[in-house]
């Protein structure tokens, strides 16, 4: 059986290489056709002036030929060479050849390229020997001839030549794929492969050149002898070439090729023709090359941990975080109150009033106005003016004052140009304002289809358009504004809006009130909504000593957040989440359901003050890190001054919300650019996102209606307590203080004792502001203090409790840490 496989395919070869007796008859015929062809040229071509005379006389015999031919030869010439293609017909006597060979079954030659090949070469010699002779002698032919002489007077002699070489050159490059770096390659691999064979030439070649050389002495010999003679003839024919050394790359001369002899297993042994042994290319062509595409299809392999969340929620379901509270309901619509008063009246007396008090007052200023557009909004009209070409936009920049001068008007804020319009902008305070409320942007389609992951809804923009945001995108909001401009309607709105879509497993809060009234109305949702340290006996702290360490335990549980979604290789609260509800995170390991944290803080100022660094820092740190572990800041002061918001803190805040301010220096420190102190107040903002500032109407919430709100959520079940915070304890502090060591005191170490036993305080930021310290050096030497016994240990919210009585007795004790 095996044997039979085997036999097959030498059998098929076989049979295929017997030749038919026609095939061997015509294919021998072609060729020899070919040969007589060849040489019946040559020899026209040597004696065609002598033979031209006796043309048509083939049947006279006393006329002689000078063709090898004889009269065929001369016939055979003087049709193909002389009246049609010239040189070219020795192409014809090639496809001869080719046929012959085809015929015989050698495929030494790709039939459809020398078909190309020869046709081209038909077409292109003739002409191009007729343009080189100028139709002089026989090589173009009577058809390269008249072709040339046409397009001669067509195209003229330049003409002629251009298109001969473009015709050759893109011969060369469509055929060869010949360009300049291909011809350098190939060049370099053809010099590579013949190097050595023409190095090995070499010793003979001054021989081959002496032999040259005495050949052709002896034609000169014989030509200066024999005057007219053939071997003149010949010069005059063959043209000066230059020879180049050609090597055929993998192939010698038939002579170098043995014949090989391969024995077969089976005992037949076959010739192998050295003849027959094609040309390879060594470097096959892109074209050639089989190139297979595959899209390998994903393979999703489930390890084991994964099988085992698949069985869980197979089993139990997806984990659902509010199953606690799943009869929690939200927060309805009508506990918002309607004011009825929000459609916008347009009233076209004072929008033409104003219009021609800008027109006018511009004009006194030479100041020539295009176009004018009026977009009336909740409590301001803007004004979109183009000015005339020429005009300079700071020249209307400057006349800001004036403009509100001129129109009475409070709140005139000139925006020059509009960002992304090629306008300049005033934004005019309308008479009969109209009132956002809370209910009527709550309501909105857009907010209640909002897919954010902690909406915000802060009210309308001044084209009308209701404006969210996402608080854990901004990541933070600092907001700012004199007393009663609505700062704290504000940030009422942003509670009612996150309250209004997140349930209570979803978010906490953690409020800083230092001014005791303005979140108190929070108290009542503690169980749903809010966060505490375990030992907190409220929610909503109010001490600033508390807010420390309600600052350090937030900390401490973004510390621990971090780890949970390192462990978890999630890297965003968002993922981890994901990975919990779909029960691939073990809960015996720690894992929890993370629900966001929005630090609230109303006055910021009044912490700054009265704790400094020990708030700013891990306020800072929390701003700079807090936002991927889902915890977000909301900070509000009444004095953006520069040393309540530093640049540390700004650094981190990317988002801001400005209320009215009384200087423009106030506004500069929150905005980083004038405006806020341009606004009318009762909840009139700027809202910048880090690139533009806009200009909003906030929405107003009245105190009773978020008490409502607290009420209908506080009067559901809650959990058992409220969110507990990470505990933070002194000890975290104090475990840093070694040994105390008199050679690496600080040099303000013993002015510090002093200062900190005549006051009676161990307080930290007191150190600083007495000393004019940074944090971490007063906190340093406060280690010192410890560490040598002068003050106690960190005392969380309280100050460390001094244990040397009075000035003397310190005197005597430092007098002994010197010994
Ligand atoms: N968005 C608003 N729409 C209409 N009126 C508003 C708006 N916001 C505030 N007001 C008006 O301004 C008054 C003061 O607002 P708010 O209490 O928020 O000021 P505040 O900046 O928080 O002041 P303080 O810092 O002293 O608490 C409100 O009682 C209300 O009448």
């Amino acid at each position: 059986m095996e044997k039979n496989t085997k036999k097959a395919p030498t059998q098929a070869t076989e049979q295929s290489k017997i030749l038919s007796k026609p095939r061997i008859f015509f294919g021998v015929l072609f060729i020899a056709t070919s040969i007589i062809l060849t040489f019946s040229f040559i020899s026209y071509l040597l004696n065609w002036r002598a033979d031209q005379s006796q043309a048509g006389t083939m049947l006279d015999k006393t006329v002689k030929s000078s063709n090898i031919f004889g009269k065929i030869g001369d016939w055979l010439g003087n049709f193909f060479i002389f009246q049609s293609l010239g040189i070219a017909a020795f192409v014809v006597a090639f496809l001869f050849v080719v046929f012959g060979m085809m015929i015989l079954k050698k495929n030494y030659f790709k039939p459809w390229k020398t078909f190309g090949h020869s046709l081209f070469l038909i077409c292109w010699v003739p002409i191009f020997m007729g343009a080189v002779t100028n139709g002089q002698g026989v090589l173009s032919g009577v058809y390269g001839f008249q072709i040339m002489d046409f397009l001669n007077s067509v195209i003229g002699t330049v003409g002629l030549w251009l298109i001969l070489l473009v015709s050759i050159s893109l011969y060369f490059i469509l055929e060869f794929n010949l360009n300049a770096s291909n011809v350098k390659l190939k060049l370099n691999n053809l010099n590579d492969q013949t190097l050595g064979r023409v190095k090995a030439m070499m010793p003979n070649s001054s021989e081959n050149f002496e032999a040259d050389e005495e050949l052709e002495n002896e034609v000169d010999d014989i030509a200066s002898k024999i005057p007219n003679s053939k071997v003149n003839i010949i010069r005059d024919f063959i043209p000066e070439i230059e020879i180049e050394p050609i090597v055929t790359p993998n192939r010698t001369s038939f002579e170098d090729i043995p014949n090989v002899s391969v024995t077969e297993s089976t005992g037949s042994s076959i010739n192998l023709n050295p003849v027959s042994i094609p040309v390879v290319d060594p470097t096959p062509k892109a074209d050639d090359i089989e190139f297979k595409v595959e899209v390998p299809k994903t393979v999703d392999i489930i390890d084991e941990s994964d099988k085992k969340s698949q069985e869980l929620v197979d089993k139990h379901g997806l984990y659902d975080h509010k199953l606690d509270l799943a009869n929690f309901q939200m927060p309805t619509l009508d506990l918002l109150r309607d004011y009825g008063n929000e459609e916008i009246a347009i009233n076209r007396e004072e929008l033409e009033e104003n219009k021609n008090k800008i027109v006018g007052l511009l004009k006194n200023f030479n100041v020539g106005i295009a176009e004018i557009k009026a977009t009336v909004g909740p409590t301001v009209t803007l004004y979109e003016i183009v000015p005339e070409a020429g005009i300079r936009v700071a020249s209307i920049k400057k006349l800001q004052d004036d403009i509100a001068l001129n129109l009475s008007a409070l709140g005139i804020r000139i925006i020059a140009p509009m960002p992304g319009k090629g306008t300049i902008g005033i934004e005019v305070p309308r008479k009969n304002p109209a009132m956002v409320s809370m209910r009527s942007v709550i309501g909105s389609q857009k907010f209640q289809n909002s897919d954010m992951d902690l909406p915000v809804v802060f009210g309308k923009t001044i084209s009308n358009e209701i404006f969210m945001a996402d608080l854990t995108k901004m990541p933070h909001l600092l907001m700012a504004g004199a007393t009663g401009q609505g700062k704290s309607v504000g940030i009422n709105a942003i509670l009612t809006s996150l309250l209004y879509k997140k349930h209570p497993s979803e978010l906490k809060f953690v409020m800083v009130d230092p001014k005791k009234v303005e979140l108190s109305l929070y108290s009542k949702i503690e169980r749903h909504y809010l966060a505490k340290l375990p030992d907190g006996d409220d929610a909503i702290i109010t001490d600033t000593h508390k807010v420390i360490n309600t600052l350090n335990s937030l900390c401490i549980e973004m510390d621990q957040r971090y780890d949970l979604l390192k462990n978890a290789f999630c890297k965003n609260i968002k993922e981890y989440n994901k990975k919990f509800t779909e029960r691939k995170l073990n809960p015996e390991n720690g894992h929890r359901y993370l629900p966001y944290i929005v630090l609230v803080v109303d006055e910021f100022a009044d912490l700054i003050m009265t704790a400094g660094k020990e708030v700013e820092i891990p306020i800072a740190r929390l701003a700079q890190l807090a936002r991927a572990v889902g915890i977000h800041l909301i900070v509000a002061t009444q004095r953006p001054s520069v040393n309540v918001i530093t640049g540390m803190i700004k650094a981190n805040f990317p988002a801001r919300a400005a209320f009215r301010v009384i200087s423009s220096v106030d506004s500069r420190t929150i905005l980083d650019s004038p405006g806020a102190d341009q606004l009318i107040g009762k909840g009139d903002m700027l809202y910048f996102n880090g690139n533009e500032i806009m200009r909003l109407q906030c929405a107003f919430v009245d105190t009773p209606e978020v008490e409502k709100i607290a009420e209908f959520i506080g009067e559901q079940k809650g959990y058992a307590s409220a969110f507990m915070l990470p505990e933070y304890s002194a000890d975290e502090t104090t475990s840093t203080v070694g040994a105390f060591d008199p050679n690496e005191k600080d040099v303000l170490f013993e002015d510090a004792a002093r200062i900190i036993v005549s006051t009676q305080q161990g307080s930290t930021s007191m150190l600083q502001r007495q000393l004019k310290l940074g944090y971490n050096r007063a906190g340093r030497i406060m280690d010192q203090l410890e560490a040598s016994g002068i003050v106690g240990g960190f005392n969380g919210a309280k100050a460390r409790e001094v244990q040397i009585s009075d000035l003397n007795s310190l005197e005597h004790f430092l007098e002994e840490l010197r010994k």
